[in-house]
């Protein structure tokens, strides 16, 4: 397919006319043709007409056809072969495996989202019959269910082009609950965006769903987005990103005249907690297996791990000589932007030059632009308290130990931190009661509490958080990774007497949708 570097709104591809975004090969620093027409407020207003339009159509879609049409947009993809992976590894600098990879999630997700959409237990039905000889006061006939928020502006994420962009969690989840999407691509990938916003596209019109149920809108700088947000029509946003982006975003919704919700997630060190009788049994393998975390994707997810917490002594002694040795050797792989390379350099030299932090390894330094030379820092628990610089993410492959002396600093640092998105116990069984005493606090500061493993890496399923207390998110009751995700773009109805021709069909006596239904309290297919 020939990328022509236009925007789509509804059917229609329209030239952009608010100056170029062209996408950087960041392994080369060459820019990339072709250049994409930037969008304004003509667009924006257009797109979010359409899908205003198209939200009370596509809501009451059968559940049938919402699963199908999920399927269409994952077949669809499919159906872009190798060019859509080519594209993705030019503007992104991702190896191909992982690009390959990651294609795979983003159709799983949304044939999962198909699935989910056909089992109907999001739509929460809940029903309450009348009680007319009640006394002393009569029961209404009482009816609940969820319905779709409305338009909904999701942000693709730099760091994953394909599961976090424009047909990523946040738009399956979206169309999933029965909200229209427009979606603000991310500049470092925009062929891959019109690539795969191609796909959605055609697979709107082969389901016969409304034009308006998905458009993709360029733009340089932040007015595009911000117009977006704006917007009286949209009811929701979904973003992935920096903080400072986030919070820029939730400012401008909880300004409008009617403030609505944002789902962003931004910004976490995924604290990890070597535990002592784990140090003492295997060190050396958990230093190991901590760089290989940590340089994972260049450091380039969200749930890198950021910061190590330990008791000092000779175990962490052998646990950083493993990680010093092995994070030496790592290579340093390209990052995805020069602005995100600029800002990880400028991370890792303010740790360098941090007087209470000491530099105990660097990566192999590259030979190419944008190469991300992986860094490990040690500070003491005392200055990690004194210093509140020090817990910012550095995104990449940067991280920083903090040696405390005893178990009851270790819990003190714990309380000071952030929202986080993870947090990680390495613990052996004697390590039980310490664990324990952290769990509270974890649970606190987190949104997924992992053992024995390390945090990068989220699985798509029903029981994930991928979410966590502020800056990981915006918003800590949901879920941007998972089945659970759908629940942000939903809201509760109540009917009360209305007459049965009028009921939502998943509300009707009989049960004709086969749902699982809470009737007068009681759970079941009834
Ligand atoms: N925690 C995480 O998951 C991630 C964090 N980052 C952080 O973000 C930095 C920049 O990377 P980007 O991916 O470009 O994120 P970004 O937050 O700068 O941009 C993400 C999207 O939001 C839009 N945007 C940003 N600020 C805005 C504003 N004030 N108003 C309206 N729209 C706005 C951008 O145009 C873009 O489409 C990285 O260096 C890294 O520190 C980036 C990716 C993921
Ligand atoms: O590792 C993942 O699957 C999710 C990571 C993520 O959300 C991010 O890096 O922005």
């Amino acid at each position: 397919m020939t990328l022509t570097g236009m925007m789509l709104i509804g059917v229609e591809s329209h030239r952009g006319r608010n100056g170029e975004i062209r996408a950087i090969d960041p392994s080369t620093g060459a820019a990339l043709d072709p250049a994409f027409g930037g969008g304004g407020a003509a667009e924006v207003d257009r797109a979010c007409q359409l899908a205003w339009d198209a939200f009370d159509r596509f809501r009451e879609t059968a559940p049938e056809d919402r699963a199908v049409f999920l399927e269409a947009v994952a077949r669809n993809i499919l159906d872009l072969g190798d060019e859509l992976i080519v594209r993705a590894v030019a503007e992104s600098g991702l190896p191909r495996a992982r690009l390959e990879g990651e294609r795979g999630r983003t159709v799983g997700q949304l044939r999962l989202f198909a699935a989910v959409v056909r089992e109907g237990s999001w739509i929460g039905a809940r029903i309450d019959p009348a009680l007319p000889e009640r006394a002393p006061l009569p029961r209404p006939d009482l009816r609940q269910r969820r319905i779709p928020l409305g338009p909904v502006a999701v942000f693709g994420a730099s760091n994953f082009p394909l599961a976090f962009s424009v047909a990523g969690g946040d738009t399956a989840s979206a169309f999933a609950a029965g909200c229209p999407v427009v979606v603000k691509a991310h500049s470092a990938h925009p062929g891959t965006s019109e690539l795969v916003g191609r796909a959605v596209q055609a697979a709107v019109a082969e389901c016969g769903l409304p034009e308006g149920v998905f458009s993709l809108i360029f733009g340089a700088g932040t007015s595009v987005g911000t117009a977006l947000v704006a917007d009286p029509r949209i009811k929701a946003v979904g973003f992935t990103g920096s903080r400072r982006g986030g919070v820029a975003l939730m400012e401008v919704a909880a300004k409008r005249p009617e403030p609505i919700p944002v789902y962003a997630e931004m910004s976490s060190i995924n604290p990890a907690f070597l535990l002592p009788a784990a140090l003492a049994a295997r060190a050396e393998a958990l230093g190991r297996g901590f760089v290989a975390s940590l340089t994972l994707g260049a450091g380039q997810f969200c749930t890198n791990p950021g910061i190590l917490l330990a008791v000092d002594g000779p175990d962490l002694d052998r646990f950083v000589a493993a990680a010093v040795e092995a994070l030496g050797g790592s290579a340093a792989p390209t990052m995805l932007t020069p602005g995100i390379h600029a800002a990880f350099d400028a991370g890792v030299a303010a740790l360098a030059d941090n007087a209470l932090v000491a530099t105990l390894a660097r990566g192999l330094d590259g030979d190419g632009p944008n190469q991300c030379r992986a860094a490990l820092f040690a500070t003491t628990a005392d200055a990690f308290l004194d210093d509140p610089s020090l817990r910012e993410e550095v995104f990449g492959s940067a991280s920083l130990l903090i040696r405390c002396p005893d178990l009851e600093s270790l819990r003190a640092v714990a309380e000071r931190l952030d929202g986080q998105l993870t947090a990680t116990l390495q613990m052996d069984a004697a390590d039980a009661g310490a664990a324990a005493a952290l769990l509270p606090t974890l649970e606190r500061k987190a949104g997924r509490i992992l053992a024995n493993g390390w945090p990068t890496g989220v699985e798509v399923c029903h029981a994930m958080v991928h979410g966590g207390p502020f800056p990981a998110t915006s918003d800590s009751r949901t879920t941007s990774v998972g089945t659970a995700a759908i629940e942000r773009f939903l809201r509760p109805v109540c009917y009360q007497d209305i007459p049965a021709g009028l009921l939502p069909e998943s509300l009707r006596d009989g049960n004709p949708l086969g749902l699982w239904r809470r009737v007068d309290g009681a759970l079941g297919r009834h």
